[in-house]
């Protein structure tokens, strides 16, 4: 079993850097976007993603992020301090910036997520807009991998996950990313290859670890070579998720292990990526072992997937601990 040290007399459990917007899901599912007659109203974006999910299992979670001066930034807001996330790194952007916002169908494959991002908001936040103080009172800092995607919130991202360094807070990478919000995949690589070196722990999905191989090892498949590729500089564990294949994951020390899913009735493929990651950094930051926190993430993805929504369809810690004992009893 796999301990990750971690600063333990931190205010914060962990702070959550990226998007934050509007999530407009379908009202029927099985329909095509055509065909939908109207979108129920939720608070998303990969990063909102993982804050809800590591506040709703328990967590004190603080957030750094951007969103319009308008009255979707104010929604989004309003929901995540309801949630008893800390906005204190929360900007309000009135240059004329949008929050993001996503709508989707609801299907369990080949749903269709269109995300509207011309000029978002999450990217205008500034280097100087980022407190190492905030920082410094976190067990871990998670970056999600599109704020590194445009200036100022690539410099803004990079500094921050230099303070986390100076202050021993450790730092998650969820690579999360978006093809469209880069201008070429040169590009992503080189930005993720820095990002990935200021990291302790680096997680991503093979078409992810593709990108960021672009450059370096272009064509590589082999899930064991990446890991090896990765596990440099200041990362000590990589996680290579798969979907329905579930996850492998490496440590620095050679050992590796496998994590299958739960097997559920799918009712939409977004938001497991981010349950994934806010179950594992909840388990790490509680003192939880690595094995443990890969099996909670893939219990909370599940869950997920399962359910109407990314935020709300989050389990909390009773209903997450339910779900593996009986998933577990009916093996
Ligand atoms: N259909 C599914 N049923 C159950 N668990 C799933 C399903 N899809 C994904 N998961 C879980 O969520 C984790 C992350 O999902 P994945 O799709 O690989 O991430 P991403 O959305 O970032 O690409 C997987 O490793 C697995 O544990
Ligand atoms: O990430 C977004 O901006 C929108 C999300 O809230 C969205 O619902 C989604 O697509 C999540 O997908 P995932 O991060 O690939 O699981």
């Amino acid at each position: 079993m796999t301990k990750i040290a971690l600063q333990q007399d931190r205010k914060l459990d962990a702070i959550v850097l990226g998007r934050a917007g509007v999530d407009l899901y379908a009202r029927e599912s099985n329909t095509d976007m055509a065909d939908i007659s109207g979108f129920n109203k939720f608070v998303g974006g990969s990063a909102a993603n993982i804050a809800v999910a590591v506040s709703k299992l328990g967590g004190k979670v603080g957030f750094i992020g951007c969103v319009a001066d308008d009255a979707f930034g104010g929604y989004v807001k309003q929901y995540m301090s309801g949630q008893g996330i800390n906005l204190d790194g929360m900007m309000t952007d009135n240059s004329g910036s949008r929050t993001s916002v996503a709508f989707t169908e609801m299907k369990p494959s080949d749903c269709t997520v269109l995300i509207y991002r011309n000029k978002a908001s999450d990217l205008t936040i500034k280097p100087e807009q980022v407190d190492p103080e905030y920082i410094a009172n976190a067990k871990v800092l998670v970056v999600t991998g599109t704020a590194l995607s445009e200036s100022p919130s690539r410099e803004a991202t990079l500094i921050a996950m230099e303070h986390a360094r100076r202050s021993n807070t450790l730092v998650v990478l969820d690579v999360d990313y978006r093809p469209y919000s880069w201008r070429t995949d040169v590009d992503a690589s080189i930005y993720y290859g820095i990002a990935a070196g200021l990291s302790d722990i680096v997680i991503g999905n093979r078409e992810e670890f593709d990108m960021m191989e672009t450059v370096l090892a272009p064509g590589n498949k082999d899930d064991d070579a990446t890991a090896e590729r990765f596990l440099r500089a200041n990362t000590q564990v990589v996680v290579i998720k798969a979907g329905e294949f579930g996850s492998k994951v490496y440590c620095r020390d050679g050992h590796k292990f496998q994590q299958g899913i739960f097997r559920v009735e799918v009712q939409k493929p977004f938001g497991s990526g981010d349950s994934f990651a806010g179950g594992l950094i909840w388990t790490l930051v509680n003192g939880g072992e690595l094995e443990d926190g890969v099996k909670h993430g893939s219990a909370a993805a599940a869950i997920n997937v399962s359910g109407n929504s990314c935020t709300e369809a989050m389990p909390t810690k009773e209903q997450l601990f339910d779900f593996i004992e009986t998933r577990e009893q009916s093996l």
